[in-house]
């Protein structure tokens, strides 16, 4: 059955839409999908074998032939910045109290729009029309994360808020929208998070290399792809703070004027306070054992604060603080891969997406962190792909497996009792 469905399923173009939780805006890919998911494991499928293909997310992966294994083409991409209007609407909107349903229920439609308008920028981009895309798969924007089980009158109340209509989206561009992904998976009893691993191990698994994907983005979260692994072998997790500590300590000692240590050159002029790194190395997030994830309810606002009145008790130079902060970052990537990882894998080579790939102050702390353990840290552009394309080209492919009612989360990672197909189709 799945092998028939494969040969029938031709090449796609898919879009593919990320806002993270650093909000910084839209990105959006056109992606040209062959294989995969007609073919690949999940209901009806069984593991594909690794073929050794390996994708930047910039590039291409898979061989196309129908053996389950997907290619994946970036074919346009462009990040769309939030007007700052819209990003403080975001910003209060991650505090409950002033998250009021009408305040969420307008901003759901207005993401919405903007998504729309974003996908239609980037098919033109790409030099289609909106009739030549499949599928579009947004991911939302998260504005609450509560993973945890939350047991009352026996059952489990886990919730994840993901905003941005779908059916805005399908209505502006006429194009089939899958969206809410999250939700289906903590049905099941999952986590919700992180996703993209499933996607990771679709396209960038070996035979014989055991690869860490350190994505850096607001939440810093890590899969690993065991050498010659299957599907059950991948273990992914938030290992923590990605930039959200650097953007919200720089967003508050500017006064606004900044939202990110770009280039990290604030972090490079400044030195590495020892007794608050050892006090924040505390957060029992850290030794919190697998599956987790994490979000802004945890390193969000309210910790920046804390933060800040810290430093402030010490008398601690700005600069300082950014390093500091940048340092921890840093040590709980590799704090996760001595706990989680070295138990039972030696990694080959960890290669880092997201954002902070783009911060050389970070990637510089976090090479020192995994040098003794013989680990080698790559960025996505080292090997041809993209830091900031990667997510949205997961949800592309997400996207492509839900429209083919493909099963696409992986329980090993989000700890959910079974496969399931994620996200909800707007016609
Ligand atoms: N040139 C740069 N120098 C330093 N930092 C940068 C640079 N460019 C991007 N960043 C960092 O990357 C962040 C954005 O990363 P990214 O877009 O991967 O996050 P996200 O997708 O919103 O988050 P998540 O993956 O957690 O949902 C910015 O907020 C900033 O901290
Ligand atoms: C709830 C939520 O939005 N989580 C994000 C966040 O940003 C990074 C990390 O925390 C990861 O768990 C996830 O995003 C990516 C896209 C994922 O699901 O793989």
């Amino acid at each position: 059955m799945a092998a028939e469905r494969a040969e029938t399923r031709q090449a796609r173009y898919v879009v593919g839409l990320m806002s993270g939780t650093s909000v910084d805006g839209i990105d959006a890919a056109v992606v040209r999908i062959a294989g995969g998911a007609a073919a690949g494991f999940g209901t009806g499928g069984e593991g594909a074998a690794a073929s050794g293909n390996r994708a930047g997310s910039g590039g291409r992966s898979g061989d196309g032939q129908g053996s389950g294994v997907p290619a994946a083409e970036l074919v346009a991409f462009a990040n769309t910045p939030f007007p700052a209007r819209v990003r403080e609407e975001i910003f209060a909107l991650f505090d409950p109290a002033r998250a009021t349903v009408d305040r969420v229920g307008r901003m759901n439609v207005r993401l919405g729009e903007l998504y729309a308008e974003a996908a239609l920028a980037v098919i033109a981009d790409a030099g289609l029309t909106p009739a030549d895309i499949a599928v579009v798969g947004s991911h939302g924007q998260t504005i609450y994360h509560a993973p945890e089980p939350y047991i009352e009158d026996g059952r489990d109340l886990r919730f994840t808020v993901q905003i941005g209509e779908g059916a805005v989206i399908a209505a502006r561009t006429g194009i089939p929208c899958v969206s809410d992904f999250r939700v289906a998976d903590m049905a099941v009893g999952g986590q919700g998070a992180p996703l993209v691993p499933f996607t990771e191990y679709l396209l960038y698994r070996e035979p014989d290399r055991t690869l860490l994907l350190q994505n850096i983005g607001g939440i810093g979260n890590m899969t690993v792809l065991p050498a010659g692994g299957g599907a059950d072998d991948v273990f992914a997790f938030d290992t923590g703070p990605g930039n959200m500590l650097i953007d919200g300590v720089v967003t508050r000692l500017s006064g606004g004027a900044r939202t990110m240590d770009a280039g990290g050159e604030i972090a490079r002029a400044g030195r590495v306070d020892g007794a608050l790194l050892e006090r924040l190395r505390r957060e029992p997030y850290y030794a919190r054992p697998l599956p987790k994830s994490t979000g802004r309810e945890r390193f969000g606002a309210a910790y920046v604060e804390e933060l800040l009145a810290d430093a402030r008790g010490r008398g601690m130079a700005d600069a300082d603080l950014v390093a500091t902060v940048t340092m921890l970052t840093a040590w709980s990537i590799g704090d996760a891969y001595r706990r989680f990882v070295l138990p039972k894998r030696v990694a080959d080579v960890m290669l880092v997406g997201g954002g902070g790939s783009y911060n050389p102050a970070l990637i510089g702390f976090l090479k020192e962190e995994l040098a003794p353990h013989g680990v080698r840290v790559l960025v996505q552009e080292d090997v041809g792909g993209s830091s900031d394309a990667k997510e949205a080209v997961a949800f592309a492919l997400l996207a492509d497996y839900a429209i083919a009612r493909r099963t696409n989360n992986l329980p090993s990672v989000t700890g959910a009792a079974r496969p399931v197909v994620m996200g909800k189709i707007s016609y």
